[in-house]
């Protein structure tokens, strides 16, 4: 049984339901990084997060936040442990098998924007859509596009955006497929705080208006108060978490995390 600490009740509560009604699920996932010295990047993870919900990983550097996202998508493959997404079981051993079971359904946000150079920034936002054969509405894009700030950069290619407009570009061409699972490593890192704000109501209301379930990794107490809960990890583990978090709440918790200084 996973502890109840990490299933939040929704309106029209999803208290007692099972396992297929989580977006995500991880049962005891553990990942272990290198040969020579061996870092424990996850230690016996486990979480539940329900469709439609918002969630925000904080933590320190190194506490393995990146780690949890890229073994919870099927990035990387866990040494132990199960991942559900929707209910069904993510097998990594099958590189191809994993790809295909992603698409349509993961989205992410890396903090690398992963933009294709001799793309458009249009090209570049219906390409994961073009290659899984599911074509977006036209009017659906320019109004993500529009809503990013972006709609006088359609022909740019990404050479000829800034950072915070490129970061941009990578949010818009993960929520335009509307995956059921979307996540976001930093994703508001380049941006000023207006642009942030504009990027994070966007995956809030990507989560209440399309029942979407965001999981973003920030280092930021104010992005990290847009979410519904905020899940916090210290050396691989989920030490704490916070609901309906509040800025000021959050950073309160982080500084607590803070390694304390030596008393001389
Ligand atoms: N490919 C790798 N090989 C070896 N160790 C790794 C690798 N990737 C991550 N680690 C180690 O695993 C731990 C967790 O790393 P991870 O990148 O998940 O942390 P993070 O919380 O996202 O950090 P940051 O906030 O600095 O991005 C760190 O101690 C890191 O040094």
């Amino acid at each position: 049984m996973l502890a109840p600490l990490f299933r939040r009740p929704l309106p029209g509560s999803l208290e007692g339901m099972t396992a297929m009604e989580d977006a995500l699920r991880l049962e005891s996932v553990s990942k272990t990084y290198g040969e020579r010295v061996r870092v424990t990047a996850l230690d016996d993870v486990s979480l539940a997060l329900p469709y439609g919900t918002f969630t925000a990983v904080m933590g320190p550097s190194g506490s393995g936040k990146s780690t949890l996202l890229n073994t919870a998508s099927g990035l990387e493959p866990a040494d132990s442990g199960r991942i559900l997404v929707g209910g069904q079981q993510l097998d990594t051993s099958d590189e191809t098998a994993a790809t295909r079971f992603r698409r349509g359904r993961i989205g992410f946000v890396f903090q690398a924007f992963n933009l294709l150079p001799t793309l458009t920034v249009w090209q570049n936002v219906l390409l994961p859509a073009r290659i899984a054969g599911s074509p977006v509405a036209k009017r659906h894009t320019r109004e993500v596009l529009d809503r990013v700030g972006l709609g006088d950069r359609l022909d740019h290619r990404p050479a000829e955006l800034s950072g915070g407009e490129q970061q941009r570009v990578a949010i818009a061409r993960a929520i335009v497929t509307r995956p059921a699972l979307l996540f976001a490593d930093e994703p508001t890192g380049a941006l000023d705080s207006a642009r942030a704000a504009e990027v994070l109501t966007l995956l809030g209301e990507s989560v209440r208006e399309f029942g979407q379930t965001v999981v973003m990794v920030t280092h930021d107490p104010v992005a990290a108060a847009y979410a519904d809960r905020v899940l916090f990890l210290a050396d691989g583990r989920i030490v704490d978490e916070l609901q309906a978090p509040e800025a000021a709440g959050v950073a309160a918790r982080m500084a607590a995390f803070r390694p304390r200084k030596a008393v001389a």
